[in-house]
């Protein structure tokens, strides 16, 4: 175990759990309640044996007071384990409770943290916290109440009642944990020192014995394998003088430790059988504290089962609170309104880390405009994309929408005058038509395949079998890029927001596929204030205004016209992108 395990403290482990379940009070408490009832009746056969025993021994023995005990005692036992079995049914209904509530949280935060915490965590990290860790809580949420309750009361119980009976058996009884507890409590505190010297000699023989398999040529080849040898025994040797000094130091006392923690009858038996010998006290008394005893059990061995529980607790709390602490982009408690579907940026700049990856950056598209962003691969196209939508803040500079800081706007009202049309397009596991109500989820199904028809889809869904209801995603059908493509056109189309963020697809689509994208494309930008991010650069020959943005800074703007007539970066890229085209076209009609 890791040093820092060791340095948990239990306590706020476990109060931190509970404080997890604290929406579910009621029902918490009442499992606290049938798990400490379950744990006292847990004590009915020893009592009921004690009794009878003390019975038995009685003058003259009354038999009836003996059958009282043993049917006590089987009421007793069937007793503790339905109450049990009902605490942990309660404890498991406010751990799946809360499970619940820990993956909505989560869920929930995913949506309000920057895109960048995504970037800095990989998805496999979340869907971990997400799933298995938050099940694993359930060992601790769901056990400790009854198991904690069922360990503790019932010996604490036993020994008080042997304490009242004659305070000097409880003592003997004790007596041998708290031996056992000392020689733990001190292997402890030394073991610290050997502990450390186990760990640099396996170090060592790590090295040596890396060192041997790599450098078995070079040792070969120069006469050196005595000289290997020589080091290698040296530390296997010192390993065999340490192991033999730890079995000294530790396996003995350890293993006396462990025999005396479960031994509370050692010197009860003993001492006790000679005290009642002697007359020092009653053999009835001696002999039903002896059968009390029993229910002592072992509480040291419990106590360690749920220490390590709780220390497995600490790590996946920490893990999990890593996800719910995570910076959330700050919302304003009286967010202003949009007034329309304007865009701008107002000296705007963006680091990723610490580089700057946007700087100084000043455009505006008033409403129903189209801009185009273009330039080299890495320029900060859709860093400029991400900032518009407030995946991520500025460093410095405003972005507006409708004339508003997009930080003083609720995150709702952004989302729904922004559309977005990416070149990933995720499918989710479910119906075509669902994927595509991703866009407007009260949409009707009429209004779905309208939008299927605008964006082009309702032809090649209607060939699949199953249409609109054909499993897409995880397990389902896998569509070509240009059909995703359509996917997405058709959710915006459907969301209808007043602003479209578009990244083209770089991949090219075959022509056919091509040609239905670009017209879905155009029938969705008409009307709306379109910020477009363009590798084609011939779908752009009509927008307002083409930006070129160059590591991070605007290096030149205009229409298509006087760019190309000015000669600049964006007529070299024309140029080159004009004899890509010819040449693939060429290519293709050689095919
Ligand atoms: N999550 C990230 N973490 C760190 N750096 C990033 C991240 N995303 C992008 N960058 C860097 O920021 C710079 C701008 O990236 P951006 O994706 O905005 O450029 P782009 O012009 O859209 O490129 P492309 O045309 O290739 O998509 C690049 O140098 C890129 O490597």
């Amino acid at each position: 175990m890791s040093d820092s395990t060791n340095n948990v403290q239990l306590g706020p482990v476990a109060k931190r759990l509970v404080g997890l379940m604290a929406r579910y009070r009621g029902l918490m408490l009442l499992s606290i309640f049938t798990g400490s009832a379950a744990s006292v009746l847990s004590l009915s056969p020893y009592l009921a044996t004690g009794f009878a025993v003390f019975a038995l021994l009685q003058n003259p023995v009354s038999w009836t007071v003996i059958l009282w005990c043993g049917l006590a005692g089987m009421l007793g036992v069937a007793g503790e384990k339905a109450l049990f079995g009902f605490s942990t049914y309660l404890s498991h209904k406010v751990a799946f409770a809360t499970q619940r509530d820990l993956r909505l949280e989560l869920a929930e935060k995913l949506e309000r943290v920057p895109l960048g915490f995504m970037d800095d965590h990989s998805k496999g990290e979340i869907r971990n916290t997400m799933v298995d860790e938050i099940e694993l809580l359930e060992d601790g949420m769901a056990h400790l109440v009854p198991e904690v309750s069922a360990a503790i009361i019932a010996p604490i119980l036993s020994l008080l009642l042997i304490a009242v009976i004659d305070w000097r058996l409880a003592i003997l009884m004790v007596l041998p944990t708290l031996l056992g507890v000392l020689i733990m409590g001190r292997l402890m505190k030394n073991g610290e020192g050997p502990t450390r010297d186990y760990m640099d000699i396996q170090a060592r023989m790590a090295t040596v014995s890396t060192e041997m398999a790599d450098s078995i040529a070079t040792v070969r080849a120069f006469n050196q394998e005595a000289q290997a040898m020589g080091r290698a025994r040296d530390v296997f040797a010192q390993m065999r003088v340490f192991s033999g000094n730890w079995v000294n130091f530790a396996v003995i006392p350890g293993t006396a430790a462990q025999v005396l923690l479960t031994s509370h009858l050692m010197f009860l038996g003993s001492v006790g059988l000679l005290m009642a010998a002697a007359g020092w006290v009653e053999v009835s008394i001696y002999a039903g504290c002896v059968a009390v005893a029993f229910g002592f059990g072992d509480l040291f061995g419990s106590i360690q089962g749920i220490s390590h529980r709780l220390m497995r607790q600490h790590e996946l709390l920490e893990r999990i609170d890593h996800l719910r602490n995570a910076r959330e982009l700050p919302t304003q408690s009286e967010p202003a309104p949009i007034a329309d579907a304007s865009i701008a940026l107002e000296d705007v700049s963006f680091f990723y880390g610490d580089r700057e990856v946007l700087s100084g950056l000043t455009f505006e598209v008033s409403e129903g405009r189209c801009l185009a962003l273009v330039g080299p691969s890495g320029g900060g196209k859709s860093t400029v994309a991400r900032l518009i939508g407030r995946f991520q803040d500025v460093a410095a500079g405003t972005v507006r929408i409708g004339g508003q800081d997009v930080r003083d706007v609720a995150p709702q009202d952004l989302h729904r005058h922004i559309a977005h049309v990416f070149q990933d397009v995720f499918l989710f596991h479910g119906t075509l038509a669902d994927n595509i109500r991703l866009g407007r989820p009260e949409a009707s199904d009429a209004d779905v395949e309208a939008a299927a028809r605008a964006a082009r889809a309702h032809d090649f869904i209607s060939t699949l079998p199953e249409g609109y209801d054909t499993m897409l995603g995880e397990g389902g059908l896998g569509l070509s890029g240009g059909e995703r493509q359509r996917i997405s056109i058709a959710r915006a189309v459907l969301k209808d927001a007043p602003i479209l963020l578009l990244d083209e697809a770089t991949a090219f689509a075959d022509p056919e596929n091509e040609a239905l994208i670009q017209d879905a494309i155009a029938e969705l930008a008409r009307g709306r204030t379109v910020v477009v991010i363009a590798h084609r650069l011939h779908t752009i020959a009509n927008v307002d205004e083409i930006l070129v943005l160059d590591e991070g800074r605007i290096v030149e703007r205009g229409t298509h016209a006087d760019l190309v007539a000015a000669d600049g970066p964006f007529a070299s890229m024309w140029a080159a992108y004009e004899e890509a085209r010819g040449f693939r076209h060429n290519a293709s009609e050689d095919a």
